[in-house]
């Protein structure tokens, strides 16, 4: 058991934050942190030197985090090579390594440092709020007595659906072995009449059970409820009647979401400056030139495209997007990471009519600033892989979506865009153009109206519950409440 000392009893809790070292869970968990630093508390936030290296190059997190003095960095391996693609097919190494590498690593750092005990004016680590896949760090707070709290960076949907796992197989609903997609899945309470199997959370489609990351997936969610409380960047509004399922399990669940949003509403920023006050998280360098282009545009014409930090696609696949973009006659903004084209260096000529017709309507950038593009006026409508943050930041933003789900959680939250939430449009396990250029009008024209006035009024209900007196708001001061209780 870690000693508090009693010389330190008058000192503020310490909480550890452990993402998943993967830009949408850095990020995500990283908004956490200011939002506990705000209420107070000292935050040591644990992040791979890759993804560390990375926020120093591109983002001004250390002079912005040095106004927060009990707010610390802390550095881990995350098992991968530096040159390790950790995008596309790569994401399959992610999990392993940190288990296999940064999970024995995290436990002699933590011995060694005292858990950090020496820091100053902090006190050890009160408490560790510990990305809901890293069960190591669940053992080490259990094996020491801390208090443990997991936040799950992904919907409540999805993380209900992992859950549930055990009884989708025993109900033999997968393996899929990529046949009856359109069927109904039964097993995953409240969701009967929604999910068809293609809709599972991307990690369902293997067609053995023993496929390493549904093991993984399983495992990680079944262990869940040993925490002592869960956090979900969600709102009540939004996933209330999923949150009621989860709550038989867990009971202590704070949704405090959507993070970003009420991370601007506790610095007080006024909607105009909205993103500003926010630090970057970005681990690529924003392009702001497309804001000076989005500057130029009509209100509401741009189609804003970006597939978040993880997706690949192959060269055909990136030119049914780009001819699908170019026949709608829409005017687009799109992100095309890096290394985002599978093959080399997504090799060969681009057609002449493309180049042509982007130049005189499109603009492409390698990272956006993503929440002041989805802010901008001039977009109308997100083209997206459904991630969370993604997800979340463009209701937030009151821009309805298309989605093109690539794995994961994607799959289940482009089906509740689509069919509960109703604010886009599910394009998914499709990638042809003339079907990229139907649902492309389709958002930003034909049903238009009706689009932007389901997101725009799913925009309240998030500023609501992240105003005083909301759900996440009330939800985060209980949170940082029952942090200050598990002092012993
Ligand atoms: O040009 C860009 C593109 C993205 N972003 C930001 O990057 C984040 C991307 O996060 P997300 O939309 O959640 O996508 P991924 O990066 O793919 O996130 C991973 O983590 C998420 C949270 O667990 C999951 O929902 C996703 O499925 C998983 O792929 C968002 O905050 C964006 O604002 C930018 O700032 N600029
Ligand atoms: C790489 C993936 C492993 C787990 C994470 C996740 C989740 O359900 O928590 C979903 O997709 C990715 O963000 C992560």
């Amino acid at each position: 058991m870690l000693q508090m000392g009693s010389e330190k009893a008058n000192l503020p809790p310490h909480v550890l934050i452990f993402p998943l070292p993967i830009q949408g869970h850095v990020n995500s968990m990283l908004r956490l942190a200011e939002l506990l630093c705000l209420a107070g508390l000292d935050v040591t936030y644990i992040v791979s030197d890759f993804c560390h290296n990375r926020l120093l190059t591109h983002t001004n997190v250390s002079s912005h985090f040095a106004r927060y003095p009990g707010f610390s960095f802390q550095t881990i391996s995350d098992g991968l090579p530096d040159d390790h693609p950790r995008a596309g097919e790569g994401f399959v190494d992610i999990m392993p390594a940190i288990k296999m590498v940064t999970g024995p690593l995290f436990k002699r750092m933590m011995i060694e440092k005292g858990c950090f005990a020496s820091s100053g004016a902090r006190s050890p680590v009160t408490c560790i709020i510990a990305d809901g896949v890293l069960s190591f760090a669940g053992d080490f707070a259990e094996e020491n007595g801390i208090a443990l709290i997991y936040f799950r960076t992904v919907s409540a949907c999805s993380f209900w659906a992992c859950f549930c796992m055990p009884q989708v197989i025993e109900a033999g609903e997968i393996p899929l072995k990529g046949h009856g997609m359109e069927l109904a899945v039964k097993s995953v309470p409240g969701m009967e009449n929604i999910l068809r199997r293609r809709d599972l959370p991307g990690f369902y489609r293997v067609d053995d059970l023993d496929d390493t990351t549904f093991q993984i997936i399983k495992t990680e969610t079944q262990q869940t409820p040993r925490a002592q409380a869960v956090i979900l960047n969600t709102f009540e509004d939004l996933e209330g009647p999923i949150l009621s399922h989860i709550r038989k399990h867990m009971p202590r669940l704070y949704t405090i979401g959507p993070n970003h949003f009420h991370l601007t509403a506790r610095l007080g920023a006024k909607a105009t400056e909205t993103e500003t006050l926010i630090s970057s998280a970005s681990l690529w360098e924003e392009d702001r030139s497309c804001l000076d282009w989005l500057d130029s545009q009509p209100p509401k014409s741009v189609i804003y495209v970006s597939f978040g930090s993880i997706t690949v696609v192959r060269r055909e696949q990136l030119l049914e997007f780009w001819y699908g973009l170019v026949n709608s006659g829409q005017r687009f903004l799109w992100v095309v990471r890096p290394d985002s084209i599978m093959g080399e260096a997504g090799g060969g000529k681009i057609p002449a009519e493309l180049e042509t017709a982007t130049k005189a309507r499109g603009y492409m950038v390698g990272w956006a600033p993503q929440l002041e593009v989805l802010n901008h006026p001039s977009v109308g409508g997100f083209l997206t892989h459904g991630g969370w943050n993604s997800t979340l930041e463009s209701m937030a933003a009151g821009v309805p979506m298309l989605c093109w789900p690539y794995f994961a959680d994607q799959t289940i939250n482009s089906r509740f865009v689509s069919e509960i939430w109703k604010i886009g449009l599910d394009m998914k396990d499709t990638c042809d153009r003339v079907i990229i250029q139907k649902m492309v009008a389709e958002l930003m024209h034909a049903r238009k109206d009706e689009f932007l006035r389901r997101a725009d009024a799913m925009a309240k209900l998030a500023r609501k519950a992240v105003t005083q007196g909301g759900t996440s708001y009330n939800n985060l001061d209980s949170l940082v409440e029952f942090i200050e209780s598990t002092i012993i």
